[in-house]
């Protein structure tokens, strides 16, 4: 109870930034509500005395006095050790390690999260654009129901055999709807296909210069109520950058601008791995 809801701050640590598990130090923020002790929460001060001063970022004015923490090697070790990752999603993660591009891979904790936001929804239709070797649909997958379904994006053909495997081996394979292609191509011929509406979720994680449309196409996907998930918004703290101006950056800064004045959706951004906002549509 004694912790507050924190403004936070993203810290890029180049050890941590090296693990195959970790391409981008995720960052935590005490939770209201949070069973912690007053010790370790309390106050700045208090905590300096504890932990890392390097987990400490700002404590002053600008932030209303919040305890603002970034998340350093140790506590991030610290909250891996809490996740809980099937042992088949485990295999694949360090599979996927020794391929090229394994750092486009959500993190242990991204997976779990979107794991828990299909559980919350009690959701039965999903789409992923961009799969790439499989594991955050795999962690969808193993989430759903019997009788859910997944349907996977992917326009590179190898990484899709990666990631079939693990569907088949984790015995999911039943609930993931392949689409090899371009994404945007698969979500018009589904909104042809009269599927508007039909959906209960969706995970964003394919070309970033895209996301503007791949979020107009799902949001006619996505039934009212329905959860679609942004991947990497705060795209290695380039976002906040004003010296950053690369094409990329500028069509995430824009992105997430755009989705700021978007009334049809809620919306909340979350620091977690490269960043994640979460859109509820209203
Ligand atoms: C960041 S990775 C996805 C990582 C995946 N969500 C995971 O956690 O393992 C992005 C993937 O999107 C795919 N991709 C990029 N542009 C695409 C497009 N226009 N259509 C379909 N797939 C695309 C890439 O081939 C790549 O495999």
């Amino acid at each position: 109870m004694y912790a507050s809801w924190g403004v936070v701050h993203r810290w890029v640590d180049p050890v941590v930034a090296s693990r195959p598990y970790c391409p981008f130090v995720a960052v935590i923020q005490p939770v209201r509500g949070l069973n912690v002790s007053r010790s370790v929460y309390h106050n700045a001060k208090v905590l300096k005395s504890v932990a890392n001063t390097d987990t400490v970022v700002a404590t002053d004015d600008n932030y209303g006095h919040k305890e603002v923490i970034s998340v350093n090697p140790r506590l991030y070790d610290y909250l891996l050790a809490n996740v809980r990752e099937p042992e088949i999603m485990r295999e694949l993660r360090e599979e996927t390690a020794t391929l090229r591009g394994s750092q486009m891979q959500v993190s242990p904790d991204q997976a779990q999260l979107l794991a828990m936001l299909v559980q919350i929804l009690g959701a039965q239709r999903c789409i992923e654009v961009g799969v790439y070797t499989g594991y955050s649909s795999l962690a969808v997958a193993l989430a759903l129901p019997e009788g859910g379904q997944i349907v996977a994006c992917e326009r590179d053909a190898k990484s899709l055999e990666v990631a079939q495997r693990y569907y088949e081996r984790a015995g999911v394979s039943n609930k993931v709807n392949v689409k090899h292609g371009l994404a945007a191509d698969t979500l018009k011929s589904m909104i042809q296909n009269d599927e508007g509406g039909s959906y209960d979720f969706a995970f964003v994680d394919a070309e970033k210069k895209m996301y503007q449309d791949y979020f107009d196409l799902l949001l006619q996907l996505v039934r009212v109520g329905g959860v679609i998930v942004i991947d990497n918004v705060l795209w290695h703290g380039k976002v906040a950058d004003p010296l950053v101006n690369d094409s990329k950056t500028r069509s995430i800064r824009n992105f997430n601008k755009e989705l700021m004045d978007d009334d049809r959706v809620s919306i909340s951004m979350v620091p977690i791995g490269d960043g994640m906002t979460i859109c509820r549509k209203r």
